[in-house]
C-alpha cells in the first residue's frame, strides 16, 4: 500500500435503485411500491494499491456496489470514475479495455464457473474474447502460468478437469485465475471465501494478498466477516441501508469506531477487537425496510446515541426512551394489547402500565435492567422531565382507548431530534470520516427544522 497513490477510482454521489417491477396492472391501480434504494447516494474514493473492505449486515448494499463497481450495474444516479475516466460514457473501444482492467471474483465458484467448461477453457475464455495473447500456443502457456501461480500444480493436471471433480478451494482458484489471466488492475471480491472450508480459507486469502504485490492490484473485499476485513484491508466503508455511514484506516474504524452503527457491529463480534474490552452495544430493533428507509440518519430508530434538542432538560437515555415511545405510537406497534389492565376495569393503570411497556427498549440481554425482562421500565430511575412524563401519559391514556389520532396529537412536534430530520454528511472524526450529527458543530446539531409558518 502507498499512502501518496493515486485514486484509481472515485465513486460520487453513487445510487443504484431497484425498480418496482410491479407490472402494468399494479402500476395503473396506483399500487407501485417505493424503489429499493440498494445503494444511496454513496461517494469514496480507493488508492491504487489499495485493499479497500465494504462491510455491513447482510442486504445493506455490499454487492449492489461491487457490481456498480464493475459496470454489471449500471447506475441509477451518481458517477464512477476509473484511472480519471468516466465508465459509464465510455466509448466501446474504452469499455473492451475496461472490461480488461476490471475483474469480479463472486462467493460461490460453483455457480461462476460454467459446470461444461474444463479449467482449460474457462481460464483461457477471458483470452480469447479480449483477444490477448496471441494464438492457442501462447494462451495455452499463459493459462499455465496463471494456474501455477494461484497455487494449482502442475497446472498442466488441471486443464482437463471439470469443476465436478475439483473441491470448492479448487474452484475458488480457478475462478481467481480466470480473473487474473488478463493482468487486471483492479479485482472486486464479493465474499470470496466465505463457501470455503474454514480450514482453508486463511491460505486462499494469502494467496490472494500475494497476488495483489505481484500483479499490482487494488481490491475491494466484500464481507461480513468482520475479522477477514480487519485481517485483508488497508481500508474500510462501513455501509448501513445502502449509505457508507463510516470510512477510514481498517485499524482505527475497527478499534475507534466512530459511528454508533460501526461501532455497534464490531461489538458483536468480540474477536475482531480482542484487544479492546467489549460486549454488544445496546442497538435496539431490527434492520428497516431499504423500500421505505427512515428519514434523516438511517441509524436514527435503533441508536442508543440519537441527540436530544437543545432545550431537553432530562437525560439522553429518558430522551431516547421518549423517542422511541413516540414513534411505537406513531406507527401504531404499541396497542392496549400491550398491557394486561383492561381501560374499561382502570384506565390509570392501564396507561401507566402501556408508559412503562412503551419506554422499554429492546435491549439484548446485557443490557436490561438486573433481574427485568426488559419489556418494562421504572419511571422513577429515568430522567425524565416532568412535563415530557406527562405528555407521554397523556398520549398512553389514547392509545389505551384506541384512540390513535388523539395520542399522534398529543406527541405532534414533541420528542423531536436532528437525527430524525436531516441526513448527515459524511465529516471528519479523527483520522476517519463518519456520517453522524454527533460530530457536527453545536449549532449545526442544535438547529430547529424550519416550520410551516417560517
Ligand atoms: N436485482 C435486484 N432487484 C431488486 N432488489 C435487489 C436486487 N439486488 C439486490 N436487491 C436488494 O437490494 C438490497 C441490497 O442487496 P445486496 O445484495 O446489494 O446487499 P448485500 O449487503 O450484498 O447483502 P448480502 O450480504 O446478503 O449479499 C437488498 O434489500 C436486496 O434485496
Amino acid at each position: 500500500m502507498d499512502r501518496n497513490a493515486d485514486p484509481l477510482i472515485e465513486v460520487e454521489h453513487l445510487s443504484k435503485w431497484f425498480g418496482t417491477s410491479q407490472g402494468v396492472v399494479d402500476r395503473l391501480m396506483g399500487n407501485e411500491q417505493s424503489p429499493v434504494k440498494a445503494v444511496d447516494d454513496v461517494s469514496f474514493t480507493i488508492n491504487e494499491g489499495d485493499i479497500m473492505g465494504i462491510a455491513g449486515e447482510s442486504g445493506c448494499g455490499k454487492t449492489t456496489l461491487g457490481k456498480l463497481l464493475v459496470q454489471l450495474y449500471e447506475p441509477t444516479q451518481g458517477s464512477i470514475h476509473f484511472d480519471g475516466n468516466d465508465i459509464t460514457e465510455m466509448s466501446n473501444d474504452e469499455e473492451k479495455e475496461f472490461r480488461k482492467r476490471v475483474q469480479m471474483i463472486f462467493q460461490d465458484p460453483f455457480e461462476s464457473l460454467n459446470p461444461r467448461m474444463t479449467v482449460f477453457q474457462s481460464v483461457v475464455e477471458p483470452l480469447r474474447i479480449n483477444d490477448m495473447f496471441g494464438g492457442y500456443n501462447e494462451r495455452r502457456e499463459r493459462v499455465i502460468e496463471v494456474l501455477n501461480e494461484v497455487g494449482l500444480s502442475p497446472a498442466e493436471a488441471y486443464l482437463n478437469e471439470f469443476p465436478k471433480e475439483l473441491s470448492g478451494g479448487e474452484l475458488q482458484r480457478v475462478a481467481i485465475a480466470r480473473a487474473l489471466v488478463v493482468n487486471p488492475d483492479f479485482v472486486v471480491c464479493d465474499e470470496p471465501v466465505s463457501m470455503l472450508d474454514v480450514s482453508i480459507r486463511a491460505g486462499v486469502l494469502n494467496l490472494m494478498k500475494e497476488l495483489q504485490d505481484e500483479y499490482g492490484l487494488t481490491y475491494v473485499f466484500i464481507s461480513h466477516d468482520l475479522s477477514l476485513i480487519r485481517y485483508m484491508c488497508d481500508r474500510t466503508a462501513i455501509m448501513y441501508l445502502g449509505d457508507v455511514i463510516e470510512q477510514g484506516p481498517t485499524d482505527e474504524v475497527v478499534m475507534n469506531p466512530k459511528h454508533p452503527y460501526t461501532e455497534a457491529l464490531f461489538d458483536a463480534v468480540p474477536e475482531v477487537a480482542p484487544d479492546a474490552e467489549r460486549h454488544r452495544a445496546n442497538v435496539t430493533g431490527e434492520v428497516p425496510n431499504p423500500r421505505n428507509p427512515p428519514s434523516g440518519c438511517r441509524f436514527h430508530p435503533r441508536c442508543s446515541k440519537i441527540i436530544p434538542p437543545q432545550d431537553w432538560t432530562g437525560g439522553q437515555p429518558a430522551f431516547r426512551r421518549a423517542f422511541q415511545f413516540k414513534r411505537k405510537v406513531l406507527t401504531e406497534q404499541l396497542g392496549p394489547e400491550d398491557v394486561a389492565t383492561s381501560a374499561e376495569t382502570a384506565s390509570g393503570r392501564a396507561a401507566d402500565e402501556l408508559l412503562e411497556h412503551g419506554l422499554s427498549l429492546e435491549l439484548p440481554e446485557e443490557h436490561r435492567p438486573a433481574g427485568g425482562t426488559g419489556t418494562t421500565v421504572d419511571l422513577s430511575q429515568l430522567d425524565l422531565p416532568r412535563d415530557a412524563e406527562s405528555t407521554l401519559r397523556e398520549a398512553a391514556e389514547r392509545v389505551v382507548q384506541s384512540d390513535y389520532d388523539g395520542a399522534r396529537d398529543v406527541l405532534d412536534g414533541e420528542f423531536e431530534t436532528i437525527c430524525e430530520r436531516e441526513h448527515p454528511d459524511l465529516r471528519e472524526a479523527g483520522p476517519q470520516i463518519t456520517a453522524c450529527h454527533l460530530y457536527e458543530g453545536e449549532e449545526q446539531k442544535t438547529r430547529k427544522a424550519p416550520s410551516a409558518d417560517d
